[in-house]
């Protein structure tokens, strides 16, 4: 005889099936709407009209084609609503019953087998609890494995909490977030995954906010940030294709090693459109010199846009000649006053320098016009003031008057010249300042200019001052504690009227222009108005790993929420080693019989010893830049750690990488911080002092 119980099972095995028979039906349904797509874009390009519009259409079936293409490893949905009443979002429609996951998918009629998780329905999916059910009677969520689905987990939010984790089926059956839990402790092997199964309500609302809303997102390492702000700009595309996708989405990281990092999930995220770009290459620039520390500081400094903006305004001086141009046999000429009129008003009236220069010229054209008009019977034509306003006397005059130049030619003016830049700082720098800024030894030309990675910010400073940067509707920033003023202003005038989600961790600030409040950053990046919301539960780093990291943070001076886990597996281990490349090799391989990734974070100046013991131990490793991985180990510098997460790290000598530079605490907590299941320390010397209590273990 079945007990009541083995009922039970066999019925949650049963309907176990049936999902997965489910599952089957909406791959097929999936690889039918791909066929669909694929056959219009066969004919597409012949019947379409002109060739633009058939471009068009074909860069849209391409990217369609793409979208649709099955991957087989993960199944289409990891959800499962059932909902009290059919949601009003389609009036036609009078399901209850809706799966979430990565893409819409329908059957041959339309009817939907799939919601995307960023459809309006799909939001309760992360926001509904017992005690705010929104609707929902059920929520399931799937457990898988390979692409099959392997177990379900329900929640019966109707229930008032009481029974807020019923029926489990299959091997991921134990308790109500177990499937949750899983999905977070998995083993890292690439680059980060998408999240979309498992965003927490409070993630959820980040994601989720409405276009308009400016963010700033304040989290402790692995709380999620760069995760919700990928996210983000999924589902922005995805609420505002139209709109976003003339005007666009900027996203903005500190470095190219982390940009090719998230570049990554982005398209399994179904978002092909986004821009990604690192800081530095907002202002493309062939780096050739670099900068003394000081230097740099006083470069970032927002002082500089007064200097630059006074060293560009300048330029304009007094007529000293009229402009004269003939019109049939008569000369017309307008008096150096009239023309110092003219370029008064334009400059009232002017928003950039290269905008009020084209202004000028009009205003010339108009105002020969208009003697002319005076004098004789006939009027000139609109041709007549076309070419007068690009005739040689009014661009000499022009010229004259309102100079033209570009970012390059007035910066190497500038730092060329002590006369021009003493003019140009007065009342805003002093002396000593003054002194650094200036070329020793300056280039004869703009050309010959060797440029250090700092003066681009005021090279795009004074782009943005002779001419409007393309501006763009959002613009996500990871990694924004980093930011400088003149980094933020470059950000600023790419956001004029649109909203930003700026995502950072002041704790992680590490350059030396770091932020010391989110209120100096948000002012500089004229978004003073940005709500603050902190995240404070950690994804990535094991609990023990976290509070051993979370011992510094006293010692960095901020007033910041503390970081807890959700991790309760993982390990941590200080090993003593004089020999400390060999040693951290040793560690490496030893990690390796452990599934997932391997960083070997180093001091920056440890790079090449540490190269050379992994190849003696014989062991495959890669850069960070490497664009496909050769091995599971992967060398790191402690500079570039930030923003990066390895399943095992390997951290080698604390007590150098905080000596290394001047926030040093600050990059050994970003180091610390980076694991996703292990960490082990390797030293030499004695740990830093607030990390001492640990070093017996
Ligand atoms: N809701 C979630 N479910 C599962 N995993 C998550 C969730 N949120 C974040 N993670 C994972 O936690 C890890 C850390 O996330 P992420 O890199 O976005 O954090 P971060 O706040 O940007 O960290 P850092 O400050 O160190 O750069 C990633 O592997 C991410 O996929």
């Amino acid at each position: 005889m079945k007990t009541p119980g083995t009922d039970a099972q066999t019925a949650l095995v049963d309907e176990l099936e049936d999902e997965r028979r489910y599952l089957a039906d909406a791959r097929a349904a999936l690889g039918r709407m791909r066929d669909r797509a694929e056959a219009l874009l066969e004919v597409g390009a012949g019947t379409v009209g002109d060739a633009y519009a058939a471009e068009r259409l074909g860069v849209a079936l391409v990217r369609r084609v793409r979208e649709l293409t099955v991957d087989d490893d993960t199944p289409l949905f990891f959800g499962r609503l059932d909902l009290a009443e059919p949601a009003d979002d389609d009036p036609d429609d009078d399901s209850t019953r809706f799966y979430v996951g990565r893409r819409h998918v329908t059957d041959d009629v339309s009817h939907p087998l799939v919601l995307d998780w960023r459809a309006p329905v799909s939001r309760a999916f992360y926001r509904a609890s017992a005690r705010e059910p929104q609707g929902v009677v059920t929520r399931r969520r799937f457990g898988s494995s390979g692409g099959a689905l392997t177990s379900f987990e329900d929640e019966h939010l109707d229930r008032a909490g009481a029974d807020a984790g019923a029926g489990a089926a299959g091997d991921g059956a134990g308790g109500p977030s177990s499937i949750l839990t899983a999905e977070i402790e998995r083993a890292r092997v690439g680059p980060m995954r998408d999240i979309v199964a498992t965003i927490q309500p409070e993630q959820d609302e980040l994601v989720r906010a409405d276009l308009s809303v400016s963010l700033c997102v304040q989290g402790g390492p692995g709380t999620g940030k760069t995760a919700v702000g990928l996210h983000r700009a999924a589902y922005l595309f995805y609420t505002h294709r139209q709109r976003l996708q003339h005007a666009g989405v900027l996203i903005v990281g500190p470095n190219r090693t982390l940009i090719r990092y998230i570049a990554q999930v982005l398209p399994s995220l179904g978002e092909l459109d986004a821009e990604q770009v690192s800081v530095g290459d907002l202002y493309p620039l062939d780096v050739r010199a670099t900068d003394a520390p000081d230097v740099a500081v006083l470069k970032h400094d927002a002082r500089m846009a007064a200097v630059l903006h006074r060293a560009l305004w300048s330029r304009i001086t007094p007529a000293a000649a009229p402009v004269t141009v003939p019109h049939g046999s008569y000369r017309y000429t307008l008096s150096p006053d009239a023309l110092d009129e003219l370029v008064a008003e334009a400059r009232a009236q002017a928003t950039t320098y290269g905008g009020g220069r084209e202004r000028l010229r009009s205003r010339i054209a108009a105002a020969l016009m208009r003697t002319v008009e005076n004098r004789s019977a006939e009027a000139p034509s609109e041709s007549w003031f076309r070419s007068t306003s690009r005739s040689r006397p009014v661009t000499q005059a022009l010229d004259a008057v309102w100079p033209p130049t570009t970012p390059e030619a007035l910066v190497h003016g500038l730092l060329s010249d002590r006369a021009a830049l003493a003019a140009a700082v007065d009342g805003v720098l002093d002396e000593a300042e003054q002194e650094l800024l200036l070329w020793t030894r300056p280039a004869r030309s703009p050309r010959a200019v060797r440029w250090s990675e700092h003066d681009a910010v005021l090279l795009d400073e004074v782009a943005g001052l002779l001419n409007r940067p393309r501006a763009y509707s959002h613009l996500i920033v990871d990694e924004a504690q980093d930011l400088s003023p003149m980094q933020c202003r470059a950000l600023a005038r790419r956001s004029t009227h649109g909203s930003v989600t700026v995502l950072g961790d002041l704790a992680q600030g590490t350059t030396p222009w770091a932020a010391p409040s989110w209120h100096h950053t948000l002012g500089h990046l004229g978004k003073a108005d940005a709500q603050v919301v902190p995240l404070t539960t950690g994804f990535r780093v094991p609990r023990v790993v976290m509070e051993y990291a979370n011992g510094l943070v006293p010692s960095l001076g901020l007033d910041l929420p503390v970081t807890s886990s959700l991790r309760r597996d993982g390990s941590l281990r200080v090993r003593q080693a004089d020999d400390l490349v060999a040693g951290a090799a040793e560690e490496c391989r030893a990690a390796l019989a452990f599934e997932g990734s391997v960083g070997l974070i180093v001091p920056d100046s440890l790079v090449e010893d540490a190269a050379a013991a992994l190849d003696a131990a014989g062991l495959a490793w890669d850069g960070t830049d490497a664009e496909v991985p050769t091995g599971r180990v992967t060398l790191v510098p402690a500079s570039l750690a930030k923003g990066l997460e390895y399943d095992h790290v390997v951290a080698v000598e604390p007590a150098r990488v905080v000596a290394e530079e001047a926030r040093g605490l600050h990059r050994l907590y970003v180091v610390l911080t980076r694991a996703v299941s292990r960490l082990v320390v390797v030293r030499h010397e004695p740990l830093p002092e607030a990390l001492r209590s640990r070093d017996a273990a």
